[in-house]
């Protein structure tokens, strides 16, 4: 397993540019199964997620091509046939092939995602927007077994909470529903947006893109379509916190100003100045950040996949800060690590309460997940010493080329291979 070392201290400076969002980009390769024409998708980060994803696809007979620029997907010889539990577990985002092979071929036997670290993230809202569209839907030995012998029918389906997973789902059975559906509580974040724009490319009627009241035509006559999909706003959002936390200057090439309104208004608060430039947005460091009051929250709120990242800032602050975390009921796995470094944190349920200190000590810490671990790597470059990040492959699910891109910025960073 790889590991990440780390030795701290280093100004980042330089330009980084910002890979497509593996958070779009996962419904978007799901949605290249809903129609027997092609997908072409551009900007797709080269992740393991991504590829996983891909590799899913694959399972049920989708040809995937793909060159530097480029990923092919054709769907025309899919069958709805069964991908076993050892193939999704990895990934949560397995769950949304469910709604394009249902909506498509009337009956899906998709495996119940496995267990995750931030929280238990049931996908009962996933199952009963398929229940409103008329699916029979039942748990089998683990399996999620799907079926609508006559096809899936418009209606109305009211989210319990605006989850960005069901609303996807909900969006993706809606276009092969016969009749309109309407979507009451959606999603607005930026990936929904995107996936409603490659949706519409591909040739679905939908109207009400980045509200909470979306409604979709049905009876999509699907055609040929290519796409582009957004930067990734977390990406972005964890190089702002790289510059802001070695007190440096970065350029985050193609990052868009609009998607991160929250998050640069935190970094703001904590005494770190942000401007647009020429080719994304460039983020310059404080001598000493100060401590901000955070609230994790669905979009437009802040992300909670930034929640992590921005409590390594808030250890070195001057002063404490809060951080709440609302959406997931475990996602603080990052605090005992962060205290390895000699952070300063006491959580209190879903709140931390965390201290500022001068400075953190170099240590070797544990990746628990995705954004805890690049929280760790944030830590380790403004730490004394060498910290060294077991447990790589986490980041490598949703960071392409982290360490390299962090090196050209003038970050003291290597890979190690064992
Ligand atoms: C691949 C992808 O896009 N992942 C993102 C997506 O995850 P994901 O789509 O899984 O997140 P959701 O928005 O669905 O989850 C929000 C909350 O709703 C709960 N819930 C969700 C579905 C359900 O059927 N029942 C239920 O109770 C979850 O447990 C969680 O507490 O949005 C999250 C919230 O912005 C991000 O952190 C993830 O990075
Ligand atoms: C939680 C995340 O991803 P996923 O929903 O795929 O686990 C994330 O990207 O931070």
């Amino acid at each position: 397993m790889d590991q990440l070392r780390i030795t701290g201290g280093n100004r980042l400076d330089g330009a980084v540019p910002i890979s497509g969002a593996k958070n779009a980009a996962l419904p978007q390769i799901a949605a290249a199964l809903l129609s027997p024409e092609a997908l072409e998708l551009t900007n797709l980060p080269r992740v393991s997620d991504v590829e996983n994803m891909l590799r899913i696809i694959a399972l049920y007979g989708a040809e995937v091509s793909r060159d530097s620029h480029r990923t092919r997907i054709d769907a025309s010889a899919v069958t709805p046939g069964e991908v076993d539990y050892d193939t999704v577990r990895r990934m949560r985002a397995s769950i949304l092939v469910l709604a394009p092979l249902l909506g498509r071929f009337g009956q899906a036997r998709v495996s119940l995602p496995g267990g995750c670290a931030i929280g238990a993230r049931p996908v009962d809202m996933h199952l009963k927007a398929l229940s409103a569209l008329g699916a029979d839907v039942s748990i089998e030995g683990g399996y999620i077994v799907a079926s609508a012998g006559s096809g899936l029918t418009g209606g109305r389906i009211v989210l319990p909470g605006p989850s960005v997973g069901a609303t996807e789902t909900a969006l993706m059975a809606a276009c092969c529903a016969r009749g309109e559906t309407e979507i009451l509580n959606a999603a607005r974040e930026p990936e929904v947006v995107d996936l409603i724009a490659c949706l519409s490319a591909m040739g679905a009627v939908i109207d009400g893109a980045g509200t909470h009241r979306l409604l979709i035509a049905g009876n999509t006559f699907w055609r040929a379509a290519s796409h582009h999909s957004i930067p990734d706003r977390v990406e972005a959002g964890t190089y702002a916190a790289a510059a802001a936390i070695t007190g440096g200057r970065l350029e985050l090439v193609g990052a868009r100003m609009e998607h991160l309104a929250s998050v640069f208004q935190v970094l703001e608060e904590m005494g770190v100045s942000i401007w647009p430039g020429d080719r994304g947005v460039v983020v310059n460091g404080a001598q000493r950040l100060k401590p901000a009051d955070i609230t994790t929250e669905p979009y437009p709120g802040f992300p909670t996949d930034l929640q992590a990242q921005f409590m390594a800032m808030a250890a070195l602050a001057d002063g404490a800060s809060l951080i709440r975390e609302t959406i997931f009921e475990n996602r603080f796995m990052h605090v005992p690590e962060l205290g390895r470094l000699g952070a300063d944190i006491t959580l209190n349920g879903p709140v931390a309460l965390v201290r500022g200190r001068p400075a953190l000590k170099g240590a070797p810490v544990m990746a628990t997940d995705l954004r805890a671990s690049v929280c760790l790597v944030l830590a380790g470059l403004a730490a004394e010493g060498e910290t060294v990040i077991n447990r790589v492959y986490h980041l490598d699910r949703g960071y392409e080329q982290l360490d390299r891109k962090l090196a050209q910025c003038g970050a003291k960073i290597e890979r190690i291979s064992r």
